[in-house]
């Protein structure tokens, strides 16, 4: 997979080159070019907002500079590349979407900052690619570069060989609808407190059962809209003994 990311803050992408993420690029998983996109301005102060037509507060990126920048960055090559642009407007990014991008050859984030990048600018990339306005969560940040972080550690960590132990993806939270339940290692007990029997039985029918119920408790106290959601059929009979 092939990631690139137009920021005006390149180096808020650092962290893409260490620990998991960096080994994916040492092993050739995928490949990350950062761009910054000052380098399309072509003015002495390398402007790229100007004031909100309409009126409003604070600034609106520049059309013409992103614009410059997006035709040089997805030009046109082998595949063509999902645009996913993170705004607080945007559609919830969910586990979902992180295994559909995962299958994707290219992915292009176009990180905003001030009050936005101008529509036209996703207009005009909706005419030439899949394009995907995304948030990350109902809370306000001042730029789309930590959400681009998230998200792409979301998909890379999906991609083959990536995780040292793939099962680990497929017993992710939300991967059977239900958060997971409590996690536990040595020391057997730890200032007073035991690690819950079951764990220790070496009975995998009676764990699984036990690892079960605790996540649906859990996903009941912390996130009972996700039971609500799991399809027909999802909840067994011993589920419902819950
Ligand atoms: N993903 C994601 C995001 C973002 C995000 C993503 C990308 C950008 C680019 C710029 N900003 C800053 C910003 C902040 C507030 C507003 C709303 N306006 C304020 C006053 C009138 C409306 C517009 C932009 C961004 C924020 N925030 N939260 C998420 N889950």
């Amino acid at each position: 997979m092939r990631i690139d990311v137009i920021t005006i803050f390149p180096d808020y992408l650092n962290p893409l080159r260490e620990a998991l993420l960096g080994k994916a690029i040492e092993r050739e998983r995928i490949s990350v070019g950062v761009h910054d996109l000052r380098d399309w301005t072509h003015d002495v102060h390398r402007a790229v907002d100007d004031s909100p037509y309409g009126g409003g507060p604070g600034m609106v990126m520049k059309p013409d500079v992103w614009g410059e920048a997006l035709d040089e960055v997805c030009s046109p090559q082998e595949a063509t590349p999902r645009l996913v642009v993170p705004t607080p407007a945007g559609r919830p990014f969910d586990q979902k979407t992180a295994v559909r991008w995962s299958k994707d050859p290219w992915l292009v984030f176009a990180c905003g900052r001030y009050e936005g990048i101008d529509q036209r600018v996703i207009d005009d990339a909706a005419a030439r690619m899949p394009v995907e306005e995304v948030s990350i969560g109902d809370y306000v940040l001042v730029g789309g570069e930590v959400a681009a972080l998230t998200m792409i550690e979301a998909v890379v960590r999906l991609l083959p060989g990536v995780l040292g132990n793939p099962l680990s993806a497929e017993q992710d939270s939300f991967s059977d609808g239900l958060l997971e339940g409590p996690c536990y290692t040595r020391p057997e007990v730890w200032r007073g407190r035991p690690v819950p029997d079951v764990l220790r039985s070496g009975n995998h029918a009676a764990i699984d059962r036990w690892r079960r119920d605790q996540a649906l408790e859990r996903t009941f106290h912390r996130r009972p809209e996700l039971l609500a959601a799991l399809p027909e059929g999802d909840l067994d009979k011993a589920d419902r003994k819950q």
